[in-house]
């Protein structure tokens, strides 16, 4: 029986178009002012900073440089942890001001409502930082949506394609495999989590449904179908 549901964001919950169009874009436009200002004086940016310099075998002080690594990053979609917890500090201005709002359909935000009320614990697991995942819940379109969720998982805990985070994810919640299901978009995740012996759940939100054995979600109320069943 499924008692924990863990999902993805981006292209899960949340449309790649906003990560993408949006999200994207305003760190592109954002992340030099932010880390000139920032570097000297901000403990917290500057331990980022540093973990790109290493990353990118650059000198920790030549701001210029690493302004122009994260850039490549941003346009490159790289899943590094540095620069994801990087936008995620600059993203908490842009939904404060409310330059956006976090984009989630709606089925998603109705189900984990009723999931969280059925007693299903949820969870995030994402490419972006935890911060960022607790901003595109809390300023989302449909309001705060963060006390339906027991936690967050970020790229700390391991890259969302190796096996590895999957165990490491239940090592922490301390459960049976067999009791989780995974919602994500990439079919290589899913198998990740299979790996270890967790339920999936492929989500295809949009265009033709892919030619495969395995069953596929359009939205979360499918999901919900399925949890029916197990
Ligand atoms: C947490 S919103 C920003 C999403 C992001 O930065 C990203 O890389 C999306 O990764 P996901 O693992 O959710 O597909
Ligand atoms: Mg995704």
């Amino acid at each position: 029986m499924i008692r924990v549901i863990v999902t993805d964001i981006e292209g899960t919950t949340s449309s790649i178009s906003f990560v993408h169009e949006v999200l994207f874009p305003y760190a592109s436009k954002h992340i030099a002012d932010f880390v000139r200002a920032g570097h000297g004086d901000t403990p917290a940016i500057r331990e980022q900073l540093d973990a790109v310099a290493k990353a990118a075998g650059l000198p920790a002080d030549d701001i210029e440089g690493l302004i122009a690594v994260l850039q490549s990053w941003i346009a490159e979609d790289r899943k590094e942890t540095a620069l994801k917890a990087l936008q995620g500090m600059l993203w908490e201005r842009g939904y404060q001001q409310g330059d956006f709002r976090g984009h989630v359909y709606p089925d998603a935000a109705e189900y984990l409502q009723r999931w969280h009320d059925r007693g299903l614990r949820l969870f995030v697991y994402s490419s972006g930082s935890v911060k960022a995942q607790k901003l595109i819940f809390g300023y989302s379109e449909a309001g705060d949506l963060t006390p339906f969720f027991s936690g967050y998982f970020d790229t700390r805990i391991g890259a969302k394609r190796e096996a590895s985070s999957y165990r490491n994810i239940i090592d922490e919640l301390g459960v049976e495999p067999q009791t989780v299901l995974f919602l994500s978009d990439v079919e290589a995740e899913l198998e990740a989590a299979e790996a270890v012996g967790i339920r999936t759940a492929w989500l295809v939100r949009d265009g033709e449904l892919p030619e495969t054995g395995r069953p596929v979600m359009r939205n979360f109320e499918d999901v919900d179908k399925l949890l029916m069943q197990r």
